[in-house]
């Protein structure tokens, strides 16, 4: 492909990304996706060039661009090589106009970008929201260790962080590897391994991961765990939750997978009331704090899906606080920075549940945040994490 006709492809691809924005359709790394499946005949130098078109638009864009045309212009204000490929030559965008719109820029949305300056995050973290995700990886405990895998893989670096991390060059396919097909290791952000961390699970203890998804955290959990005791995994996704029994058989971890009815959760966790150790409520949310991942994701939230997010967050913390005995503690977890869904949800759950006490073990990196912990881009070089531990009193 010529440089313009990459150019016209990035802003085709990005027309489809904004529509499903507007119309919460797929993420924007689904659409890439299909799109270079219907054109097997775009290169791989090409695929490369057009998605860091797409992925650079985007992050360069705060509200929601009218069009893709838009979105690129707003990149070629500030590249001149770029605004020349706007050349009306074959396969290549329309020459540019004096008065064409162009996107604006900015971290997010104004009134999100609002709500991210009051729940503390100045313009340096929130610049850094849209920074490159590195690749971490965690050593699974159960099959190996971190000096062993160390050995074995091309790692950039120990993660000082996360005591079973690694670092690993971004973009590396990592689970075409043997290493990872015989288990050795997970996929896992460094914020994501300090949030398990955070629940502090033991040998031998009963452990509920309620919001388990495909098992991200269980992984991490029953390696903690040494595969001794019981742990539960639940959802109320199935596809999601299905993904679990292979990813459990493949890392070895001992788990039993529990699909959850919507509104019937407490009654199909019957047996586990008031029993569990430890229970872990990554509980769904806007995933502010995922943005260098989904950087489009900011442009499909409005203020009634934070509202939608914090009422499911309200009904997972007390789902996953009626399993925990007396003298049991739970982890909730959001890959959010917004205090709505963080530390504001922790204090309403305080403040109606005067039955518990904040308590959460040393970690490795983060700061205080209310009653919880916060691990940010910009200081910890993790994803945007706030989570917060809370025992049960004996009484
Ligand atoms: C942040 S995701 C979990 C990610 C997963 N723990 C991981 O580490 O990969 C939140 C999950 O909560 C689940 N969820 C939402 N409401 C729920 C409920 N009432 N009970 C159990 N799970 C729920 C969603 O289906 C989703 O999979």
């Amino acid at each position: 492909m010529t440089p313009p006709a990459r150019v016209q492809a990035a802003i085709d691809l990005l027309d489809a990304v904004i529509a499903a924005a507007n119309g919460q359709g797929a993420s924007a790394d689904r659409i890439a996706a299909d799109w270079f499946r219907a054109r097997r005949y775009v290169g791989s130098k090409d695929r490369r060039a057009i998605r860091e078109l797409v992925w650079n638009a985007i992050r360069a864009c705060g509200e929601v661009p009218v069009s893709g045309r838009a979105a690129m212009l707003r990149l070629a204000q500030a590249d001149a090589a770029l605004a020349g490929l706007f050349d009306g030559s074959n396969y290549g965008p329309a020459p540019i106009e004096a008065g064409e719109p162009v996107a604006s820029g900015g971290v997010a949305p104004l009134w999100l970008a609002e709500r991210l300056a009051a729940s503390g995050l100045d313009d340096q973290e929130q610049a850094a929201l849209l920074g490159r995700a590195p690749l971490d990886i965690r050593a699974n405990t159960l099959k190996t260790t971190r000096d062993e895998l160390r050995s074995r893989l091309p790692v950039e670096a120990d993660l000082a962080i996360a005591p079973q991390g690694l670092r690993l060059p971004s973009g590396t396919a990592v689970e075409s590897w043997p290493e990872f097909a015989e288990g050795l290791f997970e996929v896992q952000d460094a914020g994501s391994q300090i949030a398990c961390m955070a629940l502090g699970v033991q040998p031998g203890e009963v452990v509920v991961d309620l919001c388990a998804g495909a098992g991200g955290k269980t992984l991490s959990l029953g390696a903690a765990m040494g595969n001794r005791g019981k742990l539960l995994a639940c959802d109320i996704d199935r596809p999601r939750l299905s993904r679990l029994p292979e990813r459990a058989s493949r890392a070895g971890v001992l788990v039993e997978a529990r699909l959850l009815n919507p509104g019937r959760e407490a009654e199909m966790l019957a047996d586990w009331q008031g029993k569990a150790d430890a229970v872990m409520i990554d509980a769904p949310c806007s995933g502010t704090g995922t943005w260098r991942r989904n950087p489009e994701a900011r442009w499909r939230l409005d203020a009634k899906a934070i509202e939608r997010y914090c009422a499911m967050q309200a009904n997972v913390l007390d789902i996953g606080a009626s399993l925990v005995r007396p003298g049991g503690r739970l982890t909730y977890v959001v890959c959010s920075l917004l205090d709505a869904e963080g530390a504001d949800r922790i204090e309403a759950f305080l403040s109606a549940n005067p039955g518990w006490d904040v308590a959460l073990p040393p970690l490795p990196a983060g700061q205080a945040r209310g009653s919880g912990w916060r691990l940010t881009p910009f200081r910890d070089g993790t994803d945007g994490f706030f989570f917060a531990t809370l025992v049960r009193r004996v009484n």
